[in-house]
Formats: structure tokens, sequence, C-alpha cells
């Protein structure tokens, strides 16, 4: 479903990602892992295009999107939910969500009852300021809006750190239940072995920008998370 043929990505001259290959499978969850600043975020940015210049092929349901610009990406189908959530300051929740609506492949302005489905607790809180939610309110208004677009593949970047404990598990539960009810292929960046386990089909560890080891998730062993990832 998304291919990645040699790709390097660079901020300025700061080379990140290093002549990466790797295939992401439609209706998987694929997990990321990897110590602090071994290029996560970067590889996940370089596949919605946004801050980073990168060269190699990114191909998507066989098409070439390498070239193409962030709400290209987005409309075909890649929904993409950012580290820190950067929920817009200023807007209410529901104009938050309607901003993913504008990416929407089938031109429909109407948010897909999927969203409402998934965090119904956002319709209580609709005419509030985004940014006056919980933290763990804001990460799912962040997946909301995401979901908004009406993705094949949702991107998340570590979607329940920093958030309380008693708020991670419905997080967890919203993102296995997209995967294995909806059918949505994911891409996740998770620090928690827990959850990387047992949500994902299979994982990749990074280390400077390169795939250090990969497989099945049920090969994630101790000994691997130890080496690669110093836990
Ligand atoms: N905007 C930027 N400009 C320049 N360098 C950057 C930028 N963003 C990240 N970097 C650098 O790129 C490298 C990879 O960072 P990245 O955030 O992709 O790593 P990560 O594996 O996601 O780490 P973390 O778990 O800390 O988020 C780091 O050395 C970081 O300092």
């Amino acid at each position: 479903m998304l291919k990645l043929n040699h790709l390097n990505a660079y901020y300025g001259t700061s080379h990140i990602i290093h002549d990466l290959d790797l295939e992401i499978r439609e209706g998987e969850i694929f997990c990321l892992l990897g110590r602090n600043g071994v290029g996560k975020t970067t590889l996940l940015r370089s596949l919605i295009g946004i801050t980073v210049n990168t060269t190699g092929r990114i191909e998507f349901e066989g098409r070439d999107i390498s070239t193409l610009p962030t709400h290209a990406r987005a409309r075909l189908g890649l929904g993409y939910v950012p580290q820190g959530r950067e929920i817009v300051p200023g807007l209410t929740v529901l104009e938050n969500i309607l901003l993913g609506c504008n990416a929407r492949k089938d031109g429909r302005k109407s948010v897909p009852q999927l969203v409402w489905d998934t965090f119904p607790m956002l319709k209580d809180h609709l005419h509030r300021r985004g940014t006056n939610l919980s933290g763990g309110q804001q990460q799912q208004l962040a997946i909301a809006r995401a979901l908004a677009t009406d993705p094949s593949v949702l991107l998340l970047d570590e979607p329940t750190e920093g958030i309380q404990p008693n708020v991670v598990e419905d997080i967890e539960k919203s993102i296995t239940t997209l995967n294995r009810v909806h059918g949505l292929t994911i891409i996740l960046i998770e620090q928690k072995i827990r959850f990387a386990r047992s949500a994902a089909h299979r994982f990749a560890i990074l280390e400077k920008g390169r795939v250090r080891v990969s497989g099945a998730s049920n090969e994630l062993t101790n000994d691997l998370i130890h080496r690669h990832m110093g836990l």
C-alpha cells in the first residue's frame, strides 16, 4: 500500500533518514520504534511532506507521491496526527474537526460518522475551544481531525505521550478498533512496548535514520528492545 525506496530525508544539510526501504501493507498496524532522535518523526513527516526535504521514492497505492504537496497527499488518503497534537488555538472543537473535512478526497464537507463513533465524548464539547480540552481530549480531537479527512492510512506520532493514564487506555482502544474493526492501515510511533506488542502486526526499530531490525510483532523480544532501545 505504501512503499518507500531509497528514501533520504534532510533538514537543510542535516541528513536524517538514510537510504531507507520499507513497505507498509494494507490493513496492518506498523510500529516504528527507536531511541529519541533516530528519525521516527522525520520519517512520518517525509511521508506527509512536511518541513523536510527528501529524495527517493514514496509510493502510495501504486503512485509516486514523493513530489506532491502535503494537502495533495492528505487528499489521497494519508491522515497525519502530529506529535504534540497541534490543536489550532482560537478554534472550537468542531472547527478543528472541520479543518480535516477540507482535505477529504470525495470533496464532501460533512464529518464522517466514524469520527463520532470513535470519539462520542467530543460531541459534548463541540463549541469549546479545542485548546481548553484536557491533554487526553486534545489527543482524541487530533485523531478525530485526521479521521475527518477520511484517510486510508493514519500516521500517529506517539499518540499517548504525556496523556493521563486513565485516558491512555481509551485512546489505545480507539486505535486498535480503527484498525481491527474499520480496517484502517496505521503507522504508529510508539514508546510503550506493551502497546506496540499488543496492537502492531509488524515493527521496525530505527537507529540513526536506518532500519536496524524489523519483523512481526511476536518477534519483538526483550533482548531486541534492550539491545536497540536501551530499555
Ligand atoms: N526541524 C528540524 N531541523 C533540524 N533538525 C531537526 C529538526 N527536527 C528534528 N531534527 C533532528 O533530526 C533528528 C531526528 O529527529 P526526530 O524528531 O525525527 O527523531 P525521533 O526518533 O522522532 O525522536 P523523538 O522520539 O525524540 O521524537 C534529531 O537529531 C533532531 O535533532
